[in-house]
């Protein structure tokens, strides 16, 4: 068996198989990200019993929900999961707090692993438990369906596409609680998504998923840095980094520490000792073999080179870097990877063009 979400699963529609092996850990998110059509939905199904795959595996550590080969299948409403759906669907008929009690009274209460004030404290809806759903905003009534969700007591949460129906100003909103949760919450969390952004400020671990298969899986730092994935996932290329506010500067910047470095960005107005986490996109570092003199890039660090691939534009390349133990991604030309002589163990220096934010 496995100590994390073993997830073994071959279900063939004709025109369209998925066939997918994962190991997911057992704390923070997990996202599966794909194109539309990919599989993500069939395989968070799946994990929920909506859907019989055969020969399939579902298990939460040692908790076996699937397995074929023995003949276990616990129904849908025996797993202990909580499932969030791009539209929340909730009673309209019900208040809020009714809302939230219906799955909580269900549960025993030696069972009963959250409380309602804490849950609804750390998702802002204190102040909207007497109000019927239908007077609410969409981010509002989303915030209400994580809520309930989590007062099931699930000991898994399944997220499909939870901010898809929302603009962006109603996800700008909702994404900080998803962040809450994800750091108060021991419950792991597999998450849904085809919005980049979403996946890299969220996800610890990542899966990548492309006509039913799973393309790669693993931490999302290391998992974002890979050079070997298909060209539609390398259109974007670019690294996650988990930083730390170090300090603000006399002029107007601030330093964030992370292990292989620190960078420099426009003053941010979270305290010291904040962590924060950004995105540098291969297309915003270019490469040095000397350290960097006379130029107005202020992030200059070196850096040494791990691997290099082409890419699906013609002669431009991906290099693969190590700012100490942490990777990064540069996208550079043929001509120069050729000038400069990059490859394999070149000790060298990068220039970070654009560092962005991700909280
Ligand atoms: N009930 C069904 N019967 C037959 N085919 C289905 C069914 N549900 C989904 N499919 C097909 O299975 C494939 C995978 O669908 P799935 O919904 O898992 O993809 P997805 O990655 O979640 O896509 P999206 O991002 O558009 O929601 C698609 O080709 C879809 O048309």
């Amino acid at each position: 068996m496995t100590d994390g979400l073993r997830v073994r699963l071959r279900v063939d529609r004709g025109a369209f198989r998925l066939d997918v092996d994962l190991d997911l850990p057992l704390r923070g998110i997990s996202a599966l990200f794909g194109h539309s059509g990919s599989g993500k939905t069939t395989v968070l199904r799946a994990i929920a019993g909506l859907e019989r795959a055969s020969g399939g595996v579902v298990a939460l550590g040692d908790e076996v929900w699937q397995d074929d080969a023995r003949g276990v299948f616990v129904p849908v409403h025996r797993r202990a999961i909580g499932y969030v759906f791009q539209e929340a669907s909730l009673f309209p008929h019900l208040s809020v707090r009714a809302n939230l009690e219906f799955g909580r009274k269900r549960v025993p209460v030696h069972e009963r692993r959250f409380a309602l004030e804490p849950v609804t404290a750390l998702l802002g809806i204190e102040n909207l438990l007497e109000r019927r759903p239908d007077g609410l905003s969409g981010g509002e009534r989303q915030r209400v369906a994580i809520a309930r969700a989590l007062l099931a007591s699930p000991r898994l949460l399944l997220m499909d596409e939870p901010l898809a129906a929302l603009d962006l100003r109603r996800k700008l909103e909702i994404l900080p609680y998803l962040e809450r949760m994800h750091g108060e919450l021991a419950i792991p969390i597999v998450y849904v998504s085809h919005a980049p952004d979403e996946v890299a400020r969220l996800a610890d671990h990542l899966v990548l998923l492309d006509d039913g298969k799973a393309v790669a899986s693993g931490p999302l730092s290391e998992t974002l840095a890979r050079v070997d994935l298909p060209p539609s996932f390398a259109d974007d290329a670019g690294v996650v980094l988990d930083t730390i506010l170090a300090g603000h500067e006399e002029d107007a910047l601030s330093r964030l520490e992370f292990a292989g470095g620190a960078l420099f960005v426009g003053r941010r107005r979270e305290a010291v000792g904040t962590r924060l986490r950004c995105r540098i996109h291969a297309r915003d570092v270019s490469l040095a073999l000397d350290r960097p003199q006379g130029t107005s890039i202020v992030n200059r660090l070196p850096a040494v080179v791990t691997a290099v691939s082409a890419t699906d534009t013609p002669g431009h390349v991906l290099v693969q870097l190590r700012m100490g133990e942490s990777p990064l991604l540069a996208r550079i030309t043929e001509r120069s990877r050729r000038e400069l002589g990059i490859a394999p163990g070149l000790r060298l220096w990068v220039q970070i063009k654009g560092v962005a934010l991700l909280n």
